[in-house]
């Protein structure tokens, strides 16, 4: 059985994380097996130490934190090209793991990564960036672009709410034209999302039929509607069941799809937000990353 490093990002789940460092030890000992604790002190910065560990031959590296951290970990060893992804759900949302059955509580995660089971699950990529959650534009990218200003001026949950209500007030709908693979959409949209996982934003199944192994992206559009009526469908994301109407949502499936825009807008990766001025390429790698799951 191979070694195992655990890279904790200390500041996900606002030091959620970094909580978990006594446990990750204590059944590390005891288990017997080879292991390594680091802590990132940047941003970014694990990316590099996966890459590195991926190298040096440790087997399972372990994202400890949210789905930032695993997108960067994940980053590394695809970018070494060797090494399994473990996660130790340790963020504010934990969505990734949400999808792949992970257990939310971190010593029944860590018995999960000293099992080992393996699946090996798609990798997305939008625009060269890679992801293994979700991706999207509309809406959602700018309620995230606007409440990363405000928690610069305010701390806590109120931040959050008034970037959700702030940019839902402000928001106009975007004309963007898809190609999918058999079908060219032309419309304005509220929101259009990417799925490889299922849920962003903390448990919102935005894209309820996403197949994490299946090659394909599953894409839901929410199409221009009243804002009141998005307020009304809001809880319906919880649940996964907005995509039974029809008359505001659409969903697809497709290997690549190629967005265009007639201006600047944002896009989320995983969390993170990017400027895309004019087209956003979206392809996946069918089952291109081994992940430790139940
Ligand atoms: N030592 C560090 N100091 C500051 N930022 C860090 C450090 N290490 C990592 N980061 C950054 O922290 C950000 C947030 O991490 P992550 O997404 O894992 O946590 P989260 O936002 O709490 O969880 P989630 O994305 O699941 O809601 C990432 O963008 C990552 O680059």
């Amino acid at each position: 059985m191979g070694d195992i490093l655990f890279i904790v990002n200390p500041i996900a789940g606002g030091g959620k994380s970094e909580e978990f460092v006594p446990l990750i030890k204590e059944s590390m000992e005891q288990s017997k097996r080879k292991y390594k604790i680091i802590m990132t002190r940047e941003p970014k910065e694990a990316i590099s130490l996966a890459s590195y560990a991926s190298m040096k031959g440790y087997e399972t590296i372990v994202a400890v934190g949210g789905d930032g951290t695993i997108n960067e970990v994940a980053s590394g060893i695809l970018s070494s090209g060797i090494g399994t992804l473990g996660i130790i759900p340790g963020g504010t949302g934990n969505d990734l793991a949400r999808t792949l059955n992970i257990p939310n509580d971190p010593k029944k995660a860590i018995e999960t990564i000293l099992k080992g089971n393996k699946k090996k699950i798609d990798v997305g990529f939008a625009n060269d960036n890679m992801f293994l959650n979700i991706a999207s534009i509309g809406l959602d990218s700018e309620i995230v672009k606007n409440t990363e200003k405000i928690k610069s001026k305010i701390r806590g949950r109120f931040a959050y709410m008034l970037g959700l209500f702030n940019t839902l007030f402000k928001y106009r709908n975007k004309k963007i034209q898809v190609q999918l693979d058999n079908i060219i959409i032309d419309e304005e949209i509220m929101l259009f999302a990417v799925g490889n996982g299922k849920y962003y934003g903390g448990g919102m199944k935005i894209c309820p039929m996403a197949i994490i192994e299946d090659g394909y992206f599953h894409v839901c559009v929410v199409k221009k509607a009243p804002k009141i009526k998005l307020l009304l469908f809001f809880p319906l994301i919880f649940k996964g069941i907005h995509t039974k109407f029809k008359k505001n949502v659409d969903v697809y499936k497709s290997r690549e799809i190629k967005v265009k825009t007639n201006e600047k807008t944002y896009l989320n990766i995983d969390g993170e937000i990017f400027e895309v001025d004019g087209e956003a390429i979206f392809t996946i790698v069918n089952r291109g990353i081994d992940v430790v799951c139940e």
